[in-house]
């Protein structure tokens, strides 16, 4: 009887030394500016070549500008970090690079699903924490170093050693007007951030199963955030028709073959987890964090813990945080101003999320006091979202899209919230100074931004 997890790890083994680390062979990589350049330092100084250069798939993401991609990047240090990435790419010759501009270019973890580079049942790593996202389809998905990206260069393989394995559980259905985003930052209020260190955790139960892919990616991708090494979703229908026809998924009886596997891709009745957790869909409403990590979060219609109800260990940070976002103990946010809102990333950079943003502000008009910044994931989230017609609707509710890429989630780019901001934000971290120098970061999903975005104050979007 054997766990997901363990049937993907298993079936990738090349070769194990004795409670050492594993040799494990990896399907996919992905690369972006900022964590290859010594990677490829290093494969130079080794004289090294990349091993499988069709394995590797390159996108340009954190330094890119979200505004006028067709003239030359005007910021000095991103200019040399994506003139670097394009050089690397050329000289290593890497088929599979999209920079700027590109129809394929956008958040490396939002092109990969969407181009049909993760399948279930593969092995994928990037230098990049988020990587969990691609855990959705039932592949084992993880961050690496950029020491390890060399490695995974020049090899096509990686040590690792096995992680432990927990399985939570959401049993019943989530409300209405309750996402994905408001799933994962209950499980991660309730876990903290350190609450899954040292797991790989698998996700399970109703509300997971009725999931769609974007929605499972968002889950997957916040795994990180409470310590998880990765997160996984067992393939179902749902991932099969997600991956079907995408241009680099397999085709014809490559596509029967693997279906067939992907189709045992479940973990085994009786497969024992090292930790199990169970949550129930019916008590999670919107949710919003109130502090600087994401696992400080509450549902919207609650108040920010008083001093009493937090840890004892925990109380000198929670009241440094408590200065930094300008809020008191026991305050309540709903109602509150907010001067920025941010829809993107890959956290919520995709087409369902622009989809849930537009229902909800059709026929509204965005508040005067806010500055919405909407920047879709990829160059064809971007194209999907004018297909759909969804940018006539944003228009007429007052708001403009940018251009792809990570933009505000981390700020390396000219999207900056100013110090003592408020922005609420679907990103994925609410670090001091992550969204600039003294920004003020509170994390919500698509329908509380919008929400916010319509009424320049914190709101419940079921209201
Ligand atoms: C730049 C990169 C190393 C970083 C990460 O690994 O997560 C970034 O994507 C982030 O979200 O903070
Ligand atoms: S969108 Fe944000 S979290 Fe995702 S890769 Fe970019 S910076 Fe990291």
């Amino acid at each position: 009887m054997k766990t997901l997890f363990d049937k993907i790890w298993d079936a990738h083994v090349v070769s194990a030394v004795k409670d050492g680390p594993t040799q494990l062979y990896i399907d996919r990589h992905f690369c972006h500016e900022v964590t290859s350049p010594q990677a490829f330092n290093g494969l130079r100084a080794r004289g090294l070549k990349v091993f499988r250069p069709e394995k590797t798939t390159l996108t340009a993401d954190h330094n890119t500008p979200t505004i006028d991609q067709d003239q030359p990047v005007k910021d000095p240090i991103s200019k040399n970090q994506l003139d670097t990435f394009a050089k690397n790419a050329a000289e290593f010759n890497l088929p599979l690079f999209f920079p700027l501009g590109h129809i394929k270019n956008g958040v490396v973890h939002i092109i990969g699903p969407e181009n049909g580079f993760t399948h279930p049942g593969a092995t994928i790593v990037c230098g990049d924490s988020h990587t969990s996202t691609h855990g959705a389809f039932g592949a084992i998905a993880f961050g690496i170093g950029t020491s390890e990206v060399e490695m995974v260069l020049a090899t096509q393989c990686i040590l690792q050693s096995r992680p432990k394995t927990m399985r939570i559980t959401f049993n019943g259905k989530l409300g209405k007007g309750v996402t994905a985003k408001d799933l994962a930052l209950y499980m991660i209020s309730k876990l903290t951030t350190g609450g899954a260190t040292g797991y790989f955790v698998e996700y399970a139960g109703e509300a997971i199963r009725n999931l769609s892919m974007e929605e499972r990616m968002t889950v997957c991708n916040l795994s990180i955030e409470m310590g998880a090494r990765g997160g996984m979703i067992a393939p179902d229908q749902t991932t099969f028709d997600y991956v079907k026809g995408r241009e680099f998924a397999p085709k014809g009886e490559e596509w029967e073959k693997s279906l067939a596997y992907w189709k045992t891709l479940k973990t085994d009745e009786g497969a024992k987890f090292d930790k199990e957790i169970t949550f129930d869909a019916a008590d999670i409403q919107p949710m919003i964090t109130y502090g600087t990590n994401p696992g400080m979060g509450m549902g919207i219609t609650e108040s920010i813990p008083t001093l009493s109800e937090v840890d004892e260990a925990g109380r000198i940070s929670f009241q440094k945080s408590m200065e930094y976002m300008g809020f008191q103990p026991g305050d309540k946010l709903e109602g509150k101003s907010i001067d920025y809102v941010f829809l993107g990333s890959c956290t919520n950079g995709r087409i369902e999320d622009f989809r849930a943003f537009t229902a909800y502000v059709k026929g509204k008009k965005k508040a005067d006091n806010v500055v919405a910044w909407l920047v879709p994931g990829s160059w064809m989230v971007e194209k999907q979202i004018r297909e759909e017609g969804l940018l006539d609707i944003l228009t007429e509710a007052g708001f403009a899209l940018r251009q792809p890429g990570c933009s505000a989630c981390l700020a390396m780019n000219d999207d900056k919230v100013p110090a003592g901001k408020y922005a609420v934000s679907t990103s994925n971290r609410n670090f001091e100074g992550r969204q600039g120098p003294g920004a003020r970061t509170i994390l919500a999903g698509p329908l509380v931004a919008a929400a916010a975005a319509i009424t320049g104050k914190i709101t419940d979007p079921r209201a």
